[in-house]
């Protein structure tokens, strides 16, 4: 058996080596004559999967540590009987995470979340979390999500026109369908930004492709769009030069980057592989995943409101500025700093050590995000 993986899968090596002989190579560079032998190929999003890749191959499986799917042409490898999978939530958390310490430099700033409207365009593992994330530190909601309303009914669900006419941050978690009737690409066009209340803020960290580069130049131009905070680009990871001066806020594609939602991405695709070749690791997972230096956090909670005490918190497990500034200073690595990303644990791995201010409704926001504490409160 001979098994082909994208080089940038944590956990991945030595996994299927008693089993297959496996090859590892740059996501990008992944070639016909690599995979012509192969019984199964396990990406991330830089493969394209398409039948110039596959056609004269022996995959019988494609796996990708990764809840988008752009890079699959699923129609033809469904064509060519050749089995498909991604990893559906594994980095919900880590986007959750991400747009937590957006909100959390807001908020710092005097944003007060009881008055504030949120946007979430594309409620399914992600959006859900940020739907939770959101009403836990007080914001107003909005949600919309054609396909779900469509199965669950329109009670709490809102047209894109209204979400974007009353909300004061929009943020984006669709996948990219490039057609059909919930299709993605330019989301945020000319046409639907005429609805956007008039400087919302706007978060996309879907897909560079669901908010129009052109449309977020005008908007920031004409001031309907006050700030602007993107992690995913058109054309990434050549990413337009203007539109990233004017963010607020720029990053490599890295919101699902934290160690635990890529050690969920290659539990997924081991398993999945694992179950198609007759390999006996269906139940495996990584032995255990780097802890922080420093798990434990001290809160000053003096006379803080909740949203207040739980912004210190988010920024001392993320701080997003951080990416920000090496993205500002590099922009042409791009990939590089992708590449050699730091390692980020979400909340449930850091620990509180709480002041003797802390009150019974900040542990409960905390908590709600998943910190843990010393002594349980
Ligand atoms: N920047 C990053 O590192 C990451 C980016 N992503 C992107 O975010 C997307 C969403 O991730 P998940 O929530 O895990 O996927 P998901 O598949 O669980 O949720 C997607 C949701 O979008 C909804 N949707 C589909 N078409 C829509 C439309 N036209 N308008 C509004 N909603 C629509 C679906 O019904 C579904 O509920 C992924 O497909 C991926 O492209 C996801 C994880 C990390
Ligand atoms: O899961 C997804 O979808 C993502 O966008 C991933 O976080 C992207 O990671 P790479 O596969 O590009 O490393």
């Amino acid at each position: 058996m001979k098994i082909i993986a994208d080089d940038k899968i944590p956990f991945l090596k030595g996994v299927f080596e008693p089993y297959a002989t496996v090859e590892y190579y740059t996501g990008k560079d992944i070639q016909p004559e690599h995979v012509k032998n192969a019984n199964a190929l396990i990406v991330r999003t830089r493969t394209k999967c398409n039948e110039q890749l596959l056609k004269d191959s022996s995959v019988k499986i494609v796996a990708t540590a990764t809840i988008g799917t752009d890079h699959f042409d699923i129609p033809w490898l469904e064509k060519a009987g050749i089995d498909w999978c991604n990893s559906p939530g594994c980095n919900s958390g880590s986007v959750r995470q991400y747009i937590a310490s957006v909100f959390a430099h807001r908020i710092k700033e005097g944003l007060k979340p009881e008055s504030t409207t949120l946007g979430i365009v594309g409620v399914g593992m992600v959006g859900s979390k940020i739907e939770a994330l959101a009403r836990n530190l007080g914001f107003n909601v909005l949600l919309n999500d054609p396909p779900r309303e469509r199965n669950e009914g329109s009670d709490k669900f809102c047209s894109l026109e209204s979400l974007l006419n009353k909300s004061d941050i929009v943020t984006f978690h669709t996948p990219l369908n490039m057609e059909g009737p919930d299709a993605t690409f330019d989301l945020l066009n000319n046409d639907s930004i005429k609805f956007l209340k008039k400087g919302a803020i706007i978060i996309n960290s879907s897909r560079g492709e669901v908010t129009s580069s052109n449309t977020l130049l005008s908007g920031l131009d004409s001031g309907d769009i006050s700030r602007l905070v993107l992690d995913v680009w058109e054309n990434e990871p050549h990413i337009h030069p203007e539109l990233h001066k004017r963010t607020w806020i720029a990053t490599p594609h890295i919101a699902g980057y934290s160690m635990d939602g890529k050690a969920n991405g290659t539990t997924m695709a081991v398993q999945k592989v694992a179950s198609k070749l007759g390999f006996p690791l269906t139940e495996w997972a990584p032995e255990s995943i780097p802890s922080p230096a420093n798990r434990y956090i001290c809160l000053d909670a003096h006379d803080k409101h909740p949203s207040l005490v739980a912004a210190d918190a988010i920024l001392s497990t993320y701080d997003i500025k951080d990416d920000d500034l090496e993205l500002r200073n590099h922009p042409e690595e791009f990939e590089k700093i992708r590449g050699s990303y730091p390692i980020r644990r979400e909340f449930e791995a850091w620990i509180i050590h709480p002041d003797s201010y802390l009150n019974q409704e900040s542990v409960k926001t905390l908590k709600n995000l998943g910190f843990q504490f010393v002594i349980d409160r």
